[in-house]
């Protein structure tokens, strides 16, 4: 785990190193004062010998001057390296999720995905900083503070012997029992992220379907509960407070006791108890940083564990090694597919289908809802690979593409398909970031989008607002439609890209392609019979299964239940009147 979160530290490695080497320097400054403090007060305040005392003042000023600029360059150099450090894991993760497949993000949720990126990384770079500083600074003091009260007097360092497990077993025990509290936090953090994320993302419906008050109740539940475990976690935490006062305190009435019996036995002098006490706090003091740096790793550790699961997972699709570069034409083939999103042969979701598709020409799609519609055409891009059986495009298989290659060829139109903030030009260039003003006219012309674009306010220079929600639902899929053609693919899959288009346009849409993009193959999905019934071939999927494949007429005999849908949206003359009821 460390191997892998370390590869992120790169650029920040020097600063990793000088600031621990700087907060020991600092370290062993604050433990050399009160030895040195004590020597003054013994050996000169004591014995009135200024020049000691202008001598050793110096030192001290020397040290406690080094000792403050040390610290404050360690703790600006912490931060920094932190910082960097948590920027290139958050790059590195972002990157790594870039090449996530569908089935990755599946396993993960997207939510959980953007929890690692903020949340986890957060807390790693706090722990990192913490580690750099507090983790290298509390043992040192600690161990030399411990030493030191040895060299100023081993008797009395003896009740550090007595006191110090003590207050370890303390602490250790509070942090036991508050560790598991605090990971509940981090996973309750987790449900309100998911919740929030959902409600923002679906304000609309919430609003439209009056659900505030459900919503508010599932955010307070959420906020709610980690106030609850929080609460808890602090409750026992400030144990800490009274367990460290009372240890402090017995161990200061143990050295005064000790001390001021050693003291009139001249075997102690006043300077050397005076450091004892400094000792004594540095000690106890450095404790308490180690148990709550110690709560700080344990924490981060849950995070780590969870940013590294992302790290080591596999994209289940990648591009093969040599991959073909070019993709003759968009003949398209499936030879008994089968495919299972669980990989289990026993549950498919896609059963034998065969088909042979020529270049340019249009497949229509339709079945009822969970038919296994989109499944089907999203194994064409390869956004799932078969479980048997083979894709091909251009005759060639679809694995032994080069994945861009393929994608670039392939384009789709999904049914949630997202628009970005940003103008309306920026999210068309997404299909083709070179693609010049007239080609992007074109395209929009194409998909009928040209129109309504001109009259927008600043016409394709009109910001859009993050997923489109300044356009209609049918401007939008129509936007998303000219993006998939400035792609200039082999093989259009329009995915129900159309269900928010009146079907006058939609006509005019598949007009344009039969006229000007008869190169392309298209595959369109459709609840609507008019937006298919045109197609050279038809399939109907019921279950997984092509049940039906014809043209419109053939399967109007052929297929009961294409009948019945064509039946269900009331069809009078081949005039289109209703939607599908599927
Ligand atoms: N990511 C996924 N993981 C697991 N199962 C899935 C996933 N996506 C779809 N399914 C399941 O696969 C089956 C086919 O779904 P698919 O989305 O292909 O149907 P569809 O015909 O396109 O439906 P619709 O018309 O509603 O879009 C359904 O049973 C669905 O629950």
């Amino acid at each position: 785990m460390i191997r892998i979160l370390a590869k992120s530290i790169r650029e920040n490695k020097k600063y990793s190193i000088i600031a621990p080497i700087l907060v020991f320097y600092q370290a062993m400054t604050n433990v050399a004062v009160p030895f040195l403090m004590g020597d003054l007060i013994d050996k000169g305040i004591m014995k009135g010998n200024l020049t000691y005392i202008c001598h050793l003042g110096l030192v001290l000023l020397l040290l406690a001057l080094t000792g403050i600029i040390t610290g404050t360059t360690a703790s600006w150099l912490a931060g920094r390296a932190a910082a960097g450090f948590s920027k290139n894991l958050r790059h590195d993760l972002f990157e790594h999720i870039q090449q996530f497949s569908f089935e990755n993000i599946d396993n993960f949720s997207s939510a959980s995905l953007v929890t690692r990126l903020t949340t986890d990384t957060n807390n790693l770079q706090q722990a990192y900083q913490g580690m750099l500083r507090i983790a290298v600074r509390a043992p040192s003091v600690m161990i030399f503070a411990f030493v030191m009260a040895f060299v100023v007097s081993a008797k009395m360092a003896l009740i550090f012997v007595v006191v110090i497990p003590i207050l370890t077993l303390g602490l250790f025990a509070i942090i036991k029992k508050a560790r598991p509290l605090f990971h509940q936090v981090f996973q309750r953090y987790d449900v309100l992220n998911q919740v929030v994320r959902e409600d923002v993302r679906g304000i609309r419906v919430v609003k439209s379907y009056v659900r505030q008050e459900t919503e508010k109740q599932k955010f307070n539940d959420a906020a709610d509960g980690i106030y609850d475990v929080f609460l808890k976690a602090q409750r026992t935490m400030a144990l800490n407070a009274p367990l460290m006062q009372f240890v402090v305190n017995a161990t200061m009435l143990l050295l005064c006791w000790f001390g001021a019996k050693l003291i009139v036995g001249n075997q102690l002098q006043d300077g050397q108890l005076i450091s004892m006490f400094s000792y004594t706090m540095q000690i106890l003091m450095s404790l308490n940083m180690l148990s709550m740096i110690f709560n700080q790793l344990s924490m981060a550790e849950a995070s780590a564990s969870r940013i590294v699961r992302v790290l080591k997972a596999q994209p289940s699709i990648e591009s093969p090694a040599n991959g073909v570069q070019t993709v003759k034409d968009g003949t398209v083939d499936f030879d008994h597919v089968n495919f299972s999103y669980d990989h289990d042969p026993q549950k498919l979701q896609l059963q034998d289908i065969n088909l042979h598709l020529k270049a340019g020409e249009t497949l229509g799609i339709i079945g009822k809802t969970g038919s296994g519609k989109s499944t089907l055409v999203s194994l064409l891009p390869r956004l799932y690979d078969v479980t048997s059986g083979e894709v091909q495009l251009g005759g060639i298989n679809v694995q032994d593409y080069d994945l861009k290659t393929l994608r670039d060829n392939v384009s789709v139109v999904l049914q949630n398909n997202v628009l970005f903030s940003g103008t309306v030009k920026d999210n068309l260039r997404w299909g083709n970031p070179h693609a010049t003003d007239e080609q992007i006219v074109q395209a929009c012309k194409w998909a009928h989008a040209d129109e309504f674009i001109q009259k927008l306010p600043d016409g394709y220079d009109t910001m859009l607002e993050q997923n489109g929600t300044n356009v209609s639902g049918g401007q939008m899929q129509r936007l998303c439609i000219a993006r998939a053609l400035l792609k200039n693919p082999q093989v259009l899959i329009l995915d129900d890209s159309t269900s928010a288009v009146d079907t006058n346009t939609d006509a005019q849409i598949r007009q344009a392609f039969r006229d000007e993009l008869p190169h392309i193959t298209k595959i369109i999905i459709s609840q609507r019979i008019s937006s298919i019934s045109d197609a050279d071939q038809i399939i109907v999927l019921d279950h997984g299964k092509i049940t039906a494949q014809g043209t419109h007429a053939e399967l109007l005999k052929s297929s009961k239940l294409y009948h019945d849908i064509y039946e269900s949206q009331n069809y009078q003359g081949g005039e289109h009147h209703g939607e599908a009821n599927s």
